[in-house]
C-alpha cells in the first residue's frame, strides 16, 4: 500500500486545484509512451505469478474453460474483420482504377466485393452479440467467486487492522465489486492488448499492399499510419495517470459547507434538523459559504476535469488536426494537377480513413477498461490482501487447559498496564492493576473517558496493551489462541449494533452453533424481557431490522433508486421490515445475543467470563433490575465485569469496585469505599441524593 507523504518533494508533485491540495507521484506507473519501457515491463512481469494464479483460480469455476475459449475465438476472429473489410476496400479501389483505365467495370468482381463488405459488418455484429452472450455470465461466475474469497479475507480483520485507513484503502481499491471484476477486467484488458497487436498489424500490412503500387503509394502509407499513430499517442498520454495520487482539502470554509450538506443529506441528524428549526439557518450559512469561496468550491473530480482538459489543450490537438487533413490536401492537389484521377483519389481517401478510424479504435479500446498494466497491478493488489497481518497476533497456546475450570469462572489480571489508542496521543489507561478472582462480580465506575470501556476492550484483546500484561488464568493473554480466548467469553459493547438481518439471526449470532435452535433464541430473548415485544413485531422473531440493498426500481426520475424494503415485503411473516425499534428494545435484543452465548448452551456453555459495557443503560427500572437478578444468578459460576454509571443495583452487591480516572484511584467493596468517603462514595451520595 503506498503512503502519500506531502513533504516528499522529490517524489511527489503538489498542484493546487481549487480548494484542493493534488499530490501526483512524479513518476508514472502506467506506460506513456517516452517513459521507461523498462519499468513497465518490469512491472508487468511482477504481476505475472500473480495473474497465473489468478487464471488459476478463474479456471477452477465452472463451464469457465468452454467460455474463456469461446471468448478468445471470438477476440482473434473480430481482431481480423476488420483487416479483410480493408482488404475489400482495395479490391474496390482496384476496381475503380481498371474502371478509369478501359472504361468497364467488372460487374461480378463489384458483387464480389459488396457482398463481403457487407458479411464482414453483419459478422461483426453477430461476433458483437457472441461476445456479450459470453462476456455477461463470466463476468457474473468471477465476481460471485471472488466476491466469496474476498469476504473470506476481510472476516478475518481485526478491529485496529480493520481501522486503519491504509489497509481499509488497501482492501477498498484491490476488492471493489462495481461494474466488472478485477480478475475479468485484466483477462480483457491482456486479451484485448493481444488482439490490438493482431489486428493493427493485419490492417497496416493490407493497407501497404493496396496503396504501394498507387501514385503518392508511399506517402499516403505513411500519413494514413502516422495519423492513427499520433492520435493513439496523444490519447496514451492525455489518459496517462501517475500510479499513486490523492487530493486533500484544507479549506475550512469548504469543510464547514460539507459538513452542512452532509447534515442535510444524512437520515441519521434529520429528527435534530427538524427538531431544531435548522434549516433555514443551514441555507444561509451554506449560501454564504459557497459565495465566498466561488467556484473553487467545486467537487474534485469536476475541477480536475476542467483543470486537466486545459492542460492537455495545447499544441498537440492541433497537430493532431493536421494531421487529420493533410491526406485529403495531398489527394486534392492530385486531382488539380490531375481531375481524371478524382475517383481513385476519393476511394484512396475512403480507404486511409477506414483504416485509421479503425486502428484508433482498435488502440483505445485498452483504454476502457484501463490499461493492462494497471489492470494487472490491480491483480498483484488483489491477491496481496490476503497478506495483510492482524495487528493482534494470535497465541499458539489452548484456552482453557480442561473445560471443567471453567465451571466456576476465569481469574483476570492487569500488571501495570497502560493503553494508547492507535494514532492518538493521550493514555486512556495508565499503569492500572488489578486482580479479579474467578467467579467474583466486579464492577468498574468512573467518569467519563475514564477508560472503563477500554478495560474490556483489553480483556477481550480487542486491542493490546501499550505496555504491561495482562493475565487470564495466570497466563499471558498472549499467548492463548484468540479463537479459544474469545469462546470463553461474552461481551456486550456500550455502542453495540444490530445486524442487517433478521431478529432471530441478530440473537442466535451470540452462539452460532445453536444458529437453527428457534427455542433457546426464544430463550434468550426471554431472559432478556424482549420476547413479548418480539412477538408483537408484525414478522416476529423473523423480523429485518434494516436491510442491505434490496431491489431496484427504474423510472425516468430515479434511475435505479431502490424500492422501500417494507413495500415489497409487506405480505406474509417472512422478513417484513421495520424501521426501527427504541432505544431500550435495542438493548434487550443486544442482552438476549449476550444471553444467547453464554447461557443458552448450558452445560455445554464454554463461557467462563462475561463482560458488559453500560448493559442497562437505555433499560428502564424493572427492566435493569430484572437484567442484573439474572445475572447475578451467574456470581460463582462465571466471572462477570460491568462497566457502568448507574451505582445502585450493582455496585453493592459487588466483590470488587475499581473506581478509574485512567488509572485505579480507589479499589474495594461498596462497604470500604463508603467508609474511606472519596470519589465513589461522593459519586454515590450523588446519585442517591434525589430518592433520599
Ligand atoms: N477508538 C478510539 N480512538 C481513540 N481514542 C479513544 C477511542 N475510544 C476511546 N478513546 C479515548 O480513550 C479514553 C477512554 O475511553 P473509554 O471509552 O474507555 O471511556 P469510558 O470510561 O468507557 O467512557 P464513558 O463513560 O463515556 O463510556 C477517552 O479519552 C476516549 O476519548
Amino acid at each position: 500500500m503506498q503512503v502519500i507523504d506531502p513533504r516528499d518533494t522529490r517524489r511527489f508533485k503538489h498542484t493546487r486545484i481549487g480548494v484542493w491540495d493534488v499530490y501526483e507521484e512524479r513518476r508514472a506507473k502506467y506506460y506513456i509512451p517516452g517513459s521507461s519501457i523498462r519499468e513497465t515491463y518490469g512491472k508487468i512481469i511482477e504481476s505475472i505469478p500473480y495473474v497465473v494464479q489468478m487464471l488459476r483460480d478463474v479456471l477452477s469455476i465452472r463451464r469457465s474453460w468452454l467460455l474463456l475459449s469461446a471468448f478468445f475465438v471470438v477476440e482473434v476472429l473480430s481482431s481480423l474483420v476488420p483487416a479483410i473489410s480493408i482488404w475489400y476496400s482495395g479490391q474496390l479501389l482496384r476496381l475503380v482504377e481498371t474502371a478509369m483505365e478501359t472504361r468497364t467495370v467488372n460487374t461480378t468482381a463489384l458483387i464480389h466485393v459488396a457482398v463481403g463488405h457487407l458479411t464482414c459488418q453483419v459478422t461483426t455484429r453477430l461476433l458483437h452479440y457472441a461476445r456479450n452472450t459470453i462476456v455477461i455470465p463470466m463476468n457474473i461466475s468471477i465476481k460471485r467467486f471472488y466476491a466469496e474469497r474476498v469476504l473470506h479475507e476481510v472476516v478475518r480483520l481485526d478491529l485496529p487492522t480493520y481501522e486503519d485507513s491504509n489497509i481499509s484503502r488497501q482492501f477498498a481499491s484491490a476488492l471493489s465489486s462495481s461494474g466488472s471484476s478485477i480478475a475479468w477486467k485484466a483477462i480483457q484488458a491482456s486479451t484485448s492488448s493481444a488482439m490490438t497487436v493482431i489486428s493493427v498489424v493485419f490492417q497496416l500490412s493490407i493497407l501497404f499492399t493496396i496503396l504501394w503500387e498507387q501514385q503518392d503509394g508511399f506517402l499516403l502509407i505513411v500519413l494514413g499510419s502516422s495519423r492513427s499513430i499520433f492520435q493513439w499517442y496523444s490519447t496514451q498520454k492525455s489518459m496517462a495517470r501517475p500510479s499513486v495520487w490523492g487530493a486533500n482539502t484544507t479549506n475550512k470554509d469548504y469543510i464547514r459547507m460539507r459538513g452542512l450538506k452532509g447534515l442535510c443529506d444524512a437520515l441519521s441528524h434529520r429528527k435534530e434538523l427538524v427538531a431544531g428549526n435548522l434549516g433555514e439557518y443551514i441555507t444561509e450559512q451554506y449560501h454564504e459559504l459557497a459565495q465566498s469561496i466561488g467556484d473553487d468550491a467545486g467537487d474534485f473530480f469536476d475541477l480536475h476535469k476542467l483543470h486537466f482538459m486545459k492542460k492537455h489543450l495545447g499544441f498537440m490537438s492541433i497537430l493532431n488536426g493536421v494531421m487529420h487533413e493533410l491526406p485529403q490536401i495531398i489527394l486534392i492537389l492530385r486531382v488539380i494537377q490531375k481531375p481524371m484521377t478524382l475517383p481513385l483519389a476519393l476511394a484512396s481517401l475512403y480507404l486511409i480513413d477506414r483504416t485509421s478510424s479503425s486502428l484508433i479504435f482498435e488502440n483505445f479500446s485498452p483504454y476502457q477498461s484501463g490499461t493492462l498494466v494497471a489492470q494487472l497491478a490491480d491483480v498483484r493488489a488483489l491477491y496481496e490482501v490476503k497478506n495483510v497481518q492482524n495487528k493482534v497476533v494470535d497465541g499458539r497456546e489452548s484456552f482453557p487447559e480442561n473445560m471443567q475450570s471453567l465451571k466456576s469462572g476465569i481469574p483476570v489480571e492487569f500488571r501495570n498496564v497502560s493503553f494508547r489508542y492507535p494514532g492518538a496521543e493521550k493514555y486512556a489507561l495508565r499503569d492500572v492493576s488489578f486482580k479479579i478472582g474467578a467467579g467474583q462480580l466486579c464492577v468498574i465506575v468512573g467518569t467519563n473517558g475514564s477508560g472503563k470501556s477500554t478495560i474490556l476492550k483489553l480483556v477481550s484483546r480487542i486491542y493490546d496493551p501499550t505496555e504491561g500484561t495482562i493475565l487470564i488464568d495466570d497466563r499471558d493473554i498472549k499467548t492463548l489462541k484468540l479463537a479459544d480466548l474469545r469462546n470463553a467469553m461474552s461481551i456486550l459493547f456500550q455502542d453495540y449494533t444490530h445486524f442487517p438481518l433478521s431478529i432471530h439471526e441478530n440473537i442466535a449470532l451470540g452462539n452460532p452453533t445453536l444458529a437453527n435452535d428457534g427455542d433457546k433464541v426464544r430463550e434468550a430473548a426471554r431472559l432478556a424481557s424482549a420476547e413479548e415485544f418480539i412477538d408483537d413485531l408484525p414478522g416476529g422473531f423473523n423480523t429485518y431490522i434494516k436491510r442491505v440493498d434490496e431491489g431496484h426500481i427504474m423510472d425516468p426520475i430515479t434511475h435505479g433508486d431502490f424500492i422501500d424494503p417494507p413495500s415489497t415485503h409487506s405480505t406474509g411473516d417472512h422478513h417484513v421490515t421495520i424501521s426501527g425499534l427504541s432505544g431500550g428494545q435495542m438493548q434487550r435484543l443486544a442482552v438476549s445475543r449476550t444471553f444467547m452465548r453464554s447461557f443458552i448452551s448450558g452445560s455445554d456453555s464454554s463461557v467462563g467470563m462475561m463482560l458488559f459495557d453500560e448493559p442497562s443503560a437505555a433499560l428502564d427500572p424493572k427492566a435493569e433490575y430484572d437484567l442484573f437478578d439474572t445475572l447475578r444468578e451467574w456470581r460463582g459460576e462465571k466471572t462477570l465485569i460491568f462497566s457502568t454509571h448507574r451505582f445502585g443495583n450493582l455496585t453493592r452487591h459487588a466483590d470488587l469496585i475499581l473506581y478509574l480516572d485512567e488509572s485505579v484511584q480507589e479499589e474495594g467493596t461498596h462497604d470500604e469505599l463508603m467508609m474511606k468517603g472519596g470519589s465513589y462514595a461522593t459519586n454515590w451520595n450523588l446519585q442517591a441524593r434525589p430518592y433520599m
